[in-house]
């Protein structure tokens, strides 16, 4: 019989402005085999930012519709505006045996987890609360008060922290990358160990 692995979901999450975005990013140019999955907002297109790249861009309206079909494999409402992952793309992957990796606030990360319990759960955490403020000031993408809201939103966001299987301190982005490589490394043993051993368990009950 052949037994055929379904890949595995990898989950990177925190409060905005640590670096999530970064660090994937970085992470990508490094890593080929993980399948990125896009988030689907209803936020305005930043400068620089593509569709399909980025995000896919999305009226209130359509967003609603998706959520209403259930074809959003979780979603939250941050700062305002929806984000959420489409589902078909991941279940798609993960199907196909290939890494799905979404990178996502702590809302939806933990609506993940509730569906997806086998995923892998790293939290991106800031060195500092006053180096979180500093970088998202210094992307220079919010007004004062929207700066204060992603704060406020974040002391939250890392009282969540328990939640996750791994903790990755974003102090510099190639540590970072470092880091969260290293666990893509290691569940991947894991799984290989456990496919291998169940592999044995079905030669002998079928011999
Ligand atoms: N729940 C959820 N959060 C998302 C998704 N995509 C992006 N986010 C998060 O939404 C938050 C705001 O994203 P964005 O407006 O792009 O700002 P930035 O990531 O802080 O530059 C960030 O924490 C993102 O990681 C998604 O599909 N689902
Ligand atoms: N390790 C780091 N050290 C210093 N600045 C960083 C680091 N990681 C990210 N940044 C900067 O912090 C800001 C927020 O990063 P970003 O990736 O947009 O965060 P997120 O996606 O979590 O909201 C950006 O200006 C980015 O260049």
């Amino acid at each position: 019989m052949l037994f055929k692995q379904k890949g595995i979901l990898f989950v990177l999450s925190g409060p905005s402005g640590v670096g999530k975005g970064t660090v994937r990013k970085a992470l990508f140019k490094k890593d080929t085999s993980l399948k990125y999955s896009t988030s689907m907002t209803t936020r305005p297109m930043r400068p620089g930012e593509q569709e399909g790249v980025d995000y896919f861009y999305r009226s209130k309206e359509a967003f609603e519709h998706m959520i209403e079909n259930n074809q959003l494999l979780e979603h939250a409402e941050y700062v305002g505006n929806y984000y959420g992952t489409p589902r078909e793309y991941v279940e798609q992957q993960l199907e196909e045996g290939n890494d799905v990796f979404l990178e996502i606030e702590v809302q939806g990360a933990l609506q993940v987890k509730a569906n997806f319990p086998e995923g892998v759960f790293i939290f991106l955490s800031p060195p500092s609360l006053e180096e979180l403020k500093n970088r998202i000031v210094s992307r220079g993408t919010e007004t004062e008060s929207l700066v204060m809201n992603r704060l406020n939103a974040a002391k939250e966001e890392i009282d969540m922290m328990d939640a996750y299987d791994y903790v990755v301190v974003n102090d510099r982005v190639d540590h970072a990358v470092e880091n969260v490589q290293a666990i893509v490394k290691s569940e991947h043993c894991k799984r290989e160990r456990v496919a291998s051993e169940y592999k044995k368990i079905l030669e002998v009950s079928q011999s």
